[in-house]
């Protein structure tokens, strides 16, 4: 084999609590992630004639250097088993970049996948999950796909029951956040809203829409919204397009509403896209990775 192919998908963060700060700086999580069927495809081909790793894309948003952490991850897997072949990493971007819905962490993912059989590395899922969160946070539930909650820095995994094929409207704003910088500005003593979990799960488990979308809730929102309005005004159009409930994922600044009927949801997107290009109408999606 000589070419290999993979969908890698984005997620939404349906809850996301800090809990604390390491003295690493990375800040202790508890989040509810859930996979998206929004998808960059990433081609990976193997070339003998060269050692060096090429990343080609239309992308202006990303880099095609060593800054690119689909590089990383194709870099960290070939020096940790001394392969002498080169790596061709095509990214057809649709996943918007910068947006809390780990994009760059879908496509590490998704190089770390198929790399393990492109180079018949036979590394196990939990193996390459540990190379994952070296290059980043969100590789590790990126690799697992589905839905999980997500602990420690957001790597300790509990697969979980998650939405299947529910309608949702994502919502980017033409700005851009930086991850860093939304953790550094957080206060863990002004925290007053936090997500109660097993009220959420037990939402999920019930297929409970409402329960879950009245209990959503994002410890970030607040942070990123305060620099950009644009995030509440987008929250309040999602309910008033008949949204059962919208929040900010991960670090923002997408907003994602959930929609209980396709009509309503197509609706919503249609109005939307009016006031905000980057606007996709997706479902929830419920398996993990594989050869597509
Ligand atoms: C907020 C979340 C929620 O899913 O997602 P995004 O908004 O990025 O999609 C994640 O916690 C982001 O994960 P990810 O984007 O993979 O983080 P990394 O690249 O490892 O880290 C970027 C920076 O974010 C901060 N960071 C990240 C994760 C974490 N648990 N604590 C942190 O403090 C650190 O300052 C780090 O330098
Ligand atoms: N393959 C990649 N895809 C997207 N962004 C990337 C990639 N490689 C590096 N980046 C950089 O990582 C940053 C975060 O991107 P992304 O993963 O899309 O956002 P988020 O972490 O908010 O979900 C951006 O500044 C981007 O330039």
């Amino acid at each position: 084999m000589n070419k290999i192919q993979l969908k890698s998908r984005a997620k939404i963060n349906l809850s996301l609590d800090v809990l604390g700060k390491r003295p690493d700086g990375y800040h202790e999580v508890q989040m509810i992630m859930q996979q998206i069927d929004l998808y960059d495809i990433v081609t990976l081909m193997d070339k003998r004639d060269t050692e060096t790793i090429e990343i080609i894309t239309d992308c202006e948003y990303i880099p095609r250097s060593n800054g690119n952490i689909a590089y990383k991850a194709a870099e960290l897997l070939r020096d940790h088993f001394h392969i002498s072949r080169g790596l061709e990493i095509h990214i057809d971007k649709r996943i918007p970049v910068a947006a809390g819905l780990a994009g760059g962490s879908a496509n590490a993912a998704a190089v770390l996948m198929g790399l393990n059989k492109l180079w018949e590395l036979n590394l196990s899922t939990e193996e390459l999950m540990k190379f994952g969160v070296k290059i980043g946070a969100d590789v590790p539930f990126c690799i697992q796909g589905g839905a999980a909650v997500a602990e420690g820095i957001g790597e300790k995994l509990t697969t979980i029951k998650g939405l299947k094929n529910v309608w949702m409207v994502i919502a980017k704003p033409s700005i851009s956040v930086s991850t860093a910088e939304v953790y550094s500005r957080l206060d863990l003593s002004k925290i007053t809203n936090k997500p109660k979990l097993s009220t959420l799960l037990q939402a999920l488990k019930d297929e409970d829409l409402y329960t879950l979308c009245k209990n959503m809730v994002n410890v970030l929102e607040t942070i990123t919204e305060k620099r950009h309005p644009m995030i509440k005004e987008l929250k309040k159009k999602m309910v008033e397009y008949h949204a059962l409930g919208s929040m900010m994922s991960g670090s923002g600044p997408t907003v994602f509403g959930i929609f209980k009927k396709y009509e309503k949801a197509k609706a919503a997107y249609e109005n939307l896209k009016v006031i905000n290009k980057q606007t996709y109408l997706v479902q929830s999606y419920s398996k993990g990775y594989g050869d597509e």
